[in-house]
């Protein structure tokens, strides 16, 4: 891998200030997933680092809280001036180790860093409230002060962007962060802790603890220096750690799996609504919390929709991310391909239509067809798990009522979609969908400025937006009395 800058590939674990390696030198390999080679390691660290990452984190963020909020606001202007500044390198870290091709890895760069400019502005609107009181020797004061040491899971999918996501806000709050990143993915992590030392984050501030999962995620639940963790991924996972943090009552940010409904009324504009199913499926390769993961069509254009979405799909060009022109890469790993071809399998043993793809791709590895299948019912997996991969599914319905329930008869409630142009329909089916965000005529709704998260079994809270910095703050009522 070529970069401009060297120094960006880092591949020791950044602790307390320090770049260092585990304790008994274990490291973990990491490799390129669209050509299966070995691109480099990182540490394996366990307990005993996460340890000294959140004593470092306990000792630096009281100064970090003090500082005057344009202080942190300035700094953080400077880390986000930074990822831009190195967009070119950072960009093909994240495809060399995540897969996604060179232009959505740019995208996510910059959509990381929107993050962080958000919050470097947020810094400095930690307002609190004087409320009237109803004695006259008394005054009641609510302020808002940073809850102190957070730390933080994410996952391969986004690599950069779940990581601004939580470290934006918790910075910008006068919060400090300790990070594990997935081990298929840590030098993105790695690289922003480099721009984040480099911008002037205090040292011990941010740590990122490559390693053991269980280990380190461990520490993490259990010491009760963390009073807060924020966490992106699978359901199970998120479900875990609620209960591991149960016994020290953290706050909890919890971004899980997603089965987003992809709905297309009869009164649609159907070239919109095949661009809007196009971004939204096979994005990522298929691999976003909020990709479409089902299809419905109302009968009366399921014909066109279907032909003009198979035409589409079509023109996908599957390959490394490196090269021009590609615009789906590799799934992660090979328990993603085998989930993705068990879908595609149930999905035609009980009645679906194979349209394009079907099966792995002539590439081979990790490379697999983008995949449309008609015909699809309810009692396919693809209509209860989440796919995450490149397979589009199509359902097809006769009524509003009809199509909402059917969209809502799951566990999750993370994102939903639906392209219609009656405006009474737009507002009756948005407030009807069981979702914690909304599409309407569009399938790309992830934006800094609006609160992404979701409902039901797909977690808890919100993440950017101005609600994005009150699950890193706590609210403290003081009354002055004998006034
Ligand atoms: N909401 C989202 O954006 C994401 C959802 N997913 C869902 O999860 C499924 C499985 O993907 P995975 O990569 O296996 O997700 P995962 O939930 O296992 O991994 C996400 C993060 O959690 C960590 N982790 C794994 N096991 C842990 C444990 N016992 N304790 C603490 N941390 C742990 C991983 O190292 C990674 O950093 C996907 O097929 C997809 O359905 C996965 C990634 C992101
Ligand atoms: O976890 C994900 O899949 C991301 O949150 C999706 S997005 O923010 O890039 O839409």
């Amino acid at each position: 891998m070529r970069l401009n800058d060297a120094s960006l590939l880092r591949q020791q674990a950044s602790i307390g200030g320090h770049w260092r390696d585990a304790l008994d030198g274990a490291v973990l390999t990491v490799h390129n997933p669209a050509t299966g080679d070995r691109i480099g390691s990182v540490p394996a660290c366990g307990a005993l680092e996460t340890k000294d990452a959140l004593a470092a984190a306990q000792a630096a963020q009281p100064a970090w809280a003090e500082l005057p909020a344009k202080g942190r606001t300035f700094i953080l202007r400077r880390l986000a001036a930074l990822m831009h500044e190195h967009i070119d390198d950072l960009a093909l870290l994240m495809t060399s180790e995540q897969g996604k091709p060179l232009a959505e890895s740019r995208g996510e760069i910059a959509y990381s860093a929107s993050f962080i400019e958000w919050f470097a502005d947020e810094a400095r609107r930690v307002y609190g409230e004087t409320i009237p009181s109803t004695q006259v020797d008394r005054r009641i004061h609510a302020i808002r002060q940073p809850v102190g040491v957070t730390a933080a899971i994410t996952p391969w999918n986004f690599p950069m962007a779940m990581l601004a996501r939580k470290a934006g806000p918790a910075l910008a709050a006068g919060c400090a962060m300790v990070v594990k990143p997935a081990s298929q993915t840590p030098f993105s992590a790695l690289a922003f802790a480099e721009l984040a030392a480099r911008a002037g984050v205090p040292s011990g501030l941010l740590s990122v603890v490559t390693g053991s999962a269980t280990r380190i995620a461990g520490e993490m639940t259990s010491s009760p220096i963390v009073r807060k963790l924020s966490f992106t991924g699978s359901t199970d996972i998120g479900r875990l750690l609620m209960r591991q943090s149960a016994d020290t009552i953290k706050k909890l940010s919890l971004e899980l799996g997603g089965n987003a409904p992809f709905i297309v009324f009869d009164d649609a504009d159907i070239d919109a609504a095949v661009e809007g199913a196009m971004v939204s499926k096979y994005r990522n390769t298929g691999q976003t919390c909020v990709c479409a993961n089902r299809i419905y069509v109302q009968r009366s254009v399921l014909e066109e929709f279907t032909r003009k979405l198979v035409e589409r799909v079509g023109q996908l060009k599957v390959g490394d991310g490196t090269h021009d022109g590609v615009t789906q890469g590799p799934l992660i790993d090979d328990k993603a391909v085998a989930k993705t071809e068990e879908h595609i399998a149930d999905a035609l043993a009980k009645g679906g239509t194979l349209l394009a793809g079907g099966k792995r791709h002539a590439l081979g590895g990790r490379f697999f067809e983008p995949t449309v299948i008609d015909n699809a019912s309810d009692d396919m997996l693809v209509a209860r798990e989440e796919t995450f991969g490149p397979l589009a599914p199509i359902f097809a319905f006769d009524t509003e009522d009809e199509v909402v329930s059917r969209a809502n008869d799951t566990e999750f409630g993370l994102a939903a979609y639906f392209y219609s142009r009656d405006l009474g329909r737009a507002l009756r089916v948005a407030e009807r969908l069981e979702a914690g965000m909304v599409g309407v005529n569009t399938g790309l709704i992830s934006t800094a400025e609006a609160p992404f998260g979701g409902i039901k079994q797909s977690g808890l809270g919100r993440e950017g937006s101005r609600h994005g910095l009150d699950d890193y703050l706590e609210l403290k009522y003081i009354c002055l009395a004998g006034l």
